[in-house]
């Protein structure tokens, strides 16, 4: 278990983690999302005791990260897949790591299958991809069989498989009861991977819920899906009742917060032909955007207002 309270980095004039409060819990996966800039990484490190706080504690397994005996066995994590020697191969890095953190050395040939590195494990890492230096990374991670894991982007540089094996590989981590915390900007990813959600922007806490309650909560109310050959005389008889309808780019309207029933009977009154009419939940994209778009510190013109706040 991870446990974050009032946490708070300053750099100079600029305050990265503001006050942030919450649990990770083991058993689950705990996505961390914000938009870029909004400190995830820097609460990873202070998680880590890699950065010191300004303000606030993290204990790790009910203890400050710089307490445990044996780090690595406590707590793993995946932050800068960069961060490792050009020089020797993936296999020599693991056997470092293992004998300065008095891991047995049979672990090495373990992580390695584990992650699929199979025999570029013997090769030099500066002739690795990005996703085997992910691999490589997560192996490192995995290494002291830690029951609190930390992965930061570990997505970053796979393609479509490694994907799918992150997927699996943070699933089964979490069935085996160990804490697992994952940042990504790959919002149909986390969609599909995590059952907790911690949503931060500007150094603040956002949402803190289940999947369930985020999608489901005040921004992922369901939208109504409608096409029409007039569509500019059914979004004008829609926008008089007071509903928000938005065009989509197939020529259709989407009409939130309303029933599929109301839409049609809607385009009954005003004597609109109604071609297909259906109820869509919002995609975890969609509800991130409503949720942190105030905390985008560079936004786009014309990009939506926040609607709603989730909280535990
Ligand atoms: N060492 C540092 N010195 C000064 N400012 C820093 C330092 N590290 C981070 N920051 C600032 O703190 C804020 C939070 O950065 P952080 O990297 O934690 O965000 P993030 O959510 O991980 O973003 P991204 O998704 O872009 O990686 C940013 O404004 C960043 O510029």
């Amino acid at each position: 278990m991870i446990e974050v309270r009032g946490l708070t980095k300053q750099y100079g004039a600029v305050r990265a983690v503001d006050d942030l409060t919450f649990d990770v819990e083991p058993g689950t996966v705990t996505g961390f999302l914000g938009p870029n800039g909004a400190g995830k990484s820097t609460t990873m490190r202070m998680i880590l005791g890699l950065d010191r706080p300004t303000a606030g504690s993290v204990l790790v397994a009910g203890r400050p990260f710089a307490e445990l005996g044996e780090p690595l066995r406590t707590a793993g994590a995946l932050l800068d897949a960069g961060a490792v020697h050009p020089g020797r191969s993936g296999r020599d890095h693991l056997r470092v790591a293992a004998r300065t953190h008095g891991i047995p050395l049979r672990r090495v040939d373990d992580v390695i299958d584990q992650v699929g590195l199979g025999p570029a494990a013997r090769r030099r890492v500066k002739g690795y991809s990005l996703g085997m230096r992910q691999r490589l990374g997560i192996a490192t991670a995995l290494l002291g069989d830690p029951a609190v894991l930390l992965f930061d982007e570990p997505m970053n540089g796979l393609d479509l498989d490694g994907v799918r094996w992150i997927r699996r590989l943070v699933r089964e981590l979490a069935d085996e009861g160990r804490t697992v915390l994952l940042s990504s900007h790959l919002m149909s990813e986390m969609e599909q991977t995590a059952d907790h959600l911690v949503i931060i922007g500007r150094g603040r806490l956002i949402a803190d819920a289940s999947m369930q309650e985020v999608m489901s909560g005040a921004a992922g109310q369901r939208q109504v899906r409608v096409r029409t050959p007039a569509p500019d005389d059914l979004a004008g008889a829609l926008l008089r009742r007071g509903l928000r309808v938005k065009p989509t780019d197939h020529g259709e309207l989407l009409v939130d917060g309303t029933t599929a029933e109301t839409v049609g009977d809607v385009a009954l009154e005003v004597g609109v032909a109604v071609h297909r009419l259906s109820v869509e939940h919002s995609s975890l994209e969609e509800v991130y955007l409503d949720l942190t778009g105030d905390s985008v510190q560079y936004r786009v013109a014309g990009t939506p207002e926040p609607a709603g706040l989730v909280q535990r």
